[in-house]
């Protein structure tokens, strides 16, 4: 090799950022690029680094001929600039920004004060002190405007799925439903991720159920409001103002009428748009440098039982178990273990999991993997035999299927399976009403074609290919339907 790296910046990233590049590499800062022009580009290039306004997709992967080896996304655990906290507290404090802002009505005024005019009365703002604040998604940008918020006299209140409780009690946040949340907060404040579940969450439905005058704040990500109904709750007068940083269209379209509104204050997607949070972190990067890596004959070797610890990862996992004839230190489990973290995390977070960041992010968000090794006799050929998991605790998106003593335990095996259901593709797992004509019901709603279905009160579906939201919604309205959960 020898030869310098080629890196292609593809969004804008602070200067420091590109100083610590340009030491190593032949930096290119190409910016708004076109899809096409990017699979071009590409092709070029051993690393590219992106923000969130560009798609890495299948075809620019594929477009670079194989020389790209790095993909690095500014502010996301990413191996050669790495500042996720940075970025953390620049979307909360945004998100303070704007809550402050949209309460006293700084960007109103300021414009017309700009236009020559005083308006002294028009602007009566609303006090903060007391109020109920509902920070919906309590992840790492949520959890701040809590603590946050709290120091403005705030009362706090949080809906999250999957937070635990001991982590909102230390900041002095009750945790609640979805409903109540929305129901009994002045101000809502939404932090979680974009996820087909997540998606228009803010509709019709939802506000409805809100005070009339709440007031809506939105650092997240546009999709999770649906965009059309906000309007109309604002006309209503239901919710008061909104305060809005990004969008589902970036950017929104000329006349997009929550721009234009009135009572809704806008950024073009600031958040992370902070000094601070652009410039290189030593101490992160240098964790992330120096970060284990798993030798390329251990990857390999390992690399079928990688999907399948991704899989049962999808799961709530606490206990994993290895079994192998292999002595302890003839495999490593890292790999294994940061797959399973991906699997647990990913779907509900938008933090995306790889070897580096795993360990550091399931820390972080209380996820604790207990890992022990089954010795079994024979040949050591193959690494393992099987990998189980035992989950412990489930707040239960699938009750049916607990032991008397609250545990799942799932066995999983590369080629074939012990469990009832094989961990290959896309699964959807309903608990119904045992009564005839189900699986055809289930069938007819999804779109694609089912491979080897079973019946029991317990229903396991696989299909060959990710099942379509609308196809799950579908099934979710399928009266019998008591639960189900998509994707394992
Ligand atoms: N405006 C901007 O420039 C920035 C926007 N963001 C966005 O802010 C959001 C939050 O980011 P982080 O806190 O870093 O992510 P995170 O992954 O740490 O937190 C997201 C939280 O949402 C929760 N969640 C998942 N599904 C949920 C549901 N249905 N209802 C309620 N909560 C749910 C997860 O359990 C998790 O605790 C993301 O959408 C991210 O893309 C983050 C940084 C800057
Ligand atoms: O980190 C995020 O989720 C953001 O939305 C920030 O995006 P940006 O890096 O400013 O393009």
């Amino acid at each position: 090799m020898g030869a310098k790296p080629t890196v292609l910046v593809a969004e804008k990233l602070g200067e420091a950022g590109l100083e610590v590049l340009k030491g190593f590499a032949n930096v290119d800062c190409s910016y708004n690029l076109t899809q096409e022009e990017l699979c071009t580009k590409i092709s070029l290039c051993d690393a590219l680094i992106v923000r969130s306004g560009t798609k890495v997709s299948r075809e620019v992967f594929e477009s670079s001929g194989g020389r790209l080896r790095v993909v690095g996304r500014a502010g996301h655990g990413c191996l050669v600039v790495n500042a996720p906290t940075a970025n953390t507290v620049a979307a909360a404090e945004h998100g303070i920004a704007l809550l402050t802002a949209m309460a006293r009505n700084i960007a109103q005024a300021d414009a017309s004060l700009k236009a020559g005019k005083w308006l002294r009365s028009k602007y009566v703002g609303v006090s903060l002190v007391g109020k109920t604040l509902a920070v919906m998604g309590f992840g790492k940008v949520g959890s701040e405007v809590a603590r946050r918020a709290k120091g403005l006299g705030m009362h706090v209140i949080a809906h999250d799925p999957y937070a635990s409780a001991d982590r909102a009690r230390a900041i002095g946040v009750d945790l609640v439903s979805f409903d109540e949340a929305i129901s009994t907060a002045e101000f809502i404040s939404l932090h979680m991720p974009l996820t087909p579940s997540t998606s228009k969450i803010l509709n019709d439905e939802a506000f409805a159920k809100m005070k009339t005058g709440a007031r809506i704040i939105n650092v997240a990500r546009g999709g999770v409001i649906d965009e059309d109904a906000l309007v109309r709750a604002l006309d209503s007068g239901k919710v008061a103002q909104a305060a809005l940083d990004v969008f589902t269209e970036e950017p929104p379209a000329p006349g997009n009428k929550l721009v234009l509104h009135e009572r809704v204050t806008v950024t073009p997607h600031l958040g992370a748009s902070t000094m601070e949070a652009q410039v290189p972190k030593g101490e992160l990067s240098s964790t992330a440098v120096n970060a284990p890596m798993v030798p390329a004959e251990v990857l390999s070797e390992l690399a079928p039982y990688v999907i399948l610890a991704e899989k049962l990862g999808r799961l709530a996992v606490q206990l994993v178990s290895y079994a192998t004839a292999r002595a302890p230190d003839d495999l490593d489990t890292r790999l294994l273990r940061a797959m399973i973290t991906k699997g647990l995390i990913e779907p509900i977070s938008s933090v995306f999991i790889n070897l580096v960041n795993a360990d550091f992010t399931a820390k972080q968000r209380g996820v604790r993997i207990a890992e022990e090794r089954i010795l079994l006799d024979g040949s050591p050929e193959n690494p393992l035999d099987y990998i189980q998991v035992q989950i412990a605790h489930v707040e239960s998106k699938f009750a049916s299927a607990m032991s008397d003593s609250g545990e799942i335990t799932v066995e999983g095996r590369v080629g074939s399976f012990q469990v009832d259901v094989s961990l290959e593709g896309s699964i959807i797992l309903c608990r119904q009403v045992d009564q005839p004509g189900m699986i055809g019901r289930v069938g007819a709603s999804s779109a694609s074609r089912m491979i080897a279905p079973r019946k029991h009160a317990v229903m396991a579906i696989g299909v060959d290919e990710e099942p379509h939201p609308e196809a799950l919604k579908k099934i979710g309205e399928i009266p019998a339907i008591e639960e189900f959960c998509e994707k394992l």
